[in-house]
């Protein structure tokens, strides 16, 4: 088959991702070259990946006597890379299957009926085909985004179902609440591993609702090479549970931000990630990194990115055992609520690379600062 020439790839219309209001072709979606990925959806290389953590001793109940040493691999794969590779979860992959095959499904319905659950400008939760907002860079996905919220996560379904939404809103539901029994796993191992008490982190995630649900599926695209799924960015919540199918695309960055390594898919498994707020809660500890999703030209592929976000109104500041600037670890981010800050961002609307949490460097000069409550119950996704 002759390639098709560059100005005919452009012109193309783009129906996967065009409602009414938006109708695209594919020079739409071309990034700016600098964003261009050199790398493809399935370049693994071998033994350059990120760490594997397995919880299968932790999850048979009681600790098991590895416990002390598996907490320390999460909290040293969590410094130098902030992302791992999570095996032997204990989540039931009925539930993953089942929530993945429920979002293939709305995904795959005729854009009217998806557009029934379009998300606003200002609220940002909900469908959407792209992201119009953003005005250029198009992300090349289409995004659900909910909160962890059974009364929003019905709402959204009965918007786009009527009254058969419960195929739907029982398969979300029953996927966050799953997720959210591992985060705290997760965030105790944390605690654990850094010295802390085991419930550092835990016993401020009782407002469950300002957790949010991500789910991106990437249609094939006749461009690789200038488009991406999801620009660089880091997560600005506290962790991230990325479920990603087989397809590959997930790409990390390393080496100080000179290199991009491709995450290989490993079946049944989950990838974890630090996010911003946890990285200022342990006084830069754990790694916040950046990342983006690349897309390809054959095959389409789903991820859902699980953000677990504490309690609106507390107070994210590091604890004294994670200070010591005798050894080079001085205070390093003023004190924030998590409220406060998802606030910012919304207003912000993208976050382009690893650049948020610079508003609270105590180097940085901040006028105005101060900790004040939430003033909205939902918050905004990265880029
Ligand atoms: O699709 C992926 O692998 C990445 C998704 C992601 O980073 C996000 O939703 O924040
Ligand atoms: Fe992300």
């Amino acid at each position: 088959m002759v390639p098709m020439a560059m100005e005919e790839v452009v012109q193309q219309h783009v129906d996967s991702l065009s409602s009414m209001e938006n109708r695209y072709r594919v020079k739409d979606f071309v990034w700016s070259k600098d964003e261009w990925p050199k790398i493809n959806h399935d370049d693994f290389e071998e033994g350059d990946d990120i760490p594997i953590i397995s919880l299968s001793n932790v999850m048979k109940g009681g600790r098991g006597n590895d416990y002390d040493k598996v907490c320390k691999d999460m909290v040293d794969a969590s410094g130098k890379w902030g992302f791992f590779k999570l095996i032997d979860h204990g989540v039931a992959l009925n539930t993953i299957e089942n929530m993945k095959e429920r979002c293939h499904e709305l995904f795959d319905l005729p854009m009217e009926q998806k557009m029934k659950g379009v998300r606003s400008a200002s609220l940002p939760l909900g469908y959407c085909a792209s992201n119009p907002d953003y005005g250029h860079n198009l992300p090349w996905a289409e995004i659900l985004q909910l909160l962890q919220s059974p009364e929003q996560v019905v709402a959204f379904s009965k918007k786009v179902y009527g009254d058969q939404h419960r195929h739907l809103s029982v398969a979300i539901m029953e996927y966050m609440r799953a997720l959210d029994g591992l985060g705290m796993v997760i965030f105790e191992m944390l605690a654990h591993g850094l010295g802390l008490e085991d419930d550092f982190f835990t016993k401020n995630f009782e407002e469950k609702e300002a957790t949010m649900i991500r789910v991106n599926r990437y249609p094939p695209c006749p461009l690789p090479d200038r488009c991406l799924g999801l620009g660089s960015h880091s997560d600005p919540h506290t962790l991230t549970i990325l479920l990603q199918d087989e397809v590959g695309g997930l790409q990390v960055q390393t080496d100080g931000g000179d290199r991009w390594v491709g995450i290989r898919p490993i079946p049944n498994s989950f990838i974890i990630n630090i996010g911003d707020t946890l990285e200022a809660w342990t006084n830069g500890r754990l790694k916040s990194v950046v990342h983006r999703a690349v897309v390809n030209r054959e095959k389409m592929r789903l991820s859902a990115a699980y953000f677990l976000s504490p309690t609106s109104n507390v107070i994210i500041e590091s604890p004294p055992e994670l200070i010591n600037p005798e050894e080079g670890h001085p205070r390093k981010y003023r004190p924030f609520t998590w409220g406060e800050f998802r606030e910012e961002l919304i207003i912000q609307k993208r976050v382009l690379g690893k650049t948020a949490l610079e508003r609270y460097l105590i180097s940085a000069k901040y006028i105005g600062w101060s900790i004040s409550g939430p003033r909205s119950s939902f918050k905004c996704g990265p880029c």
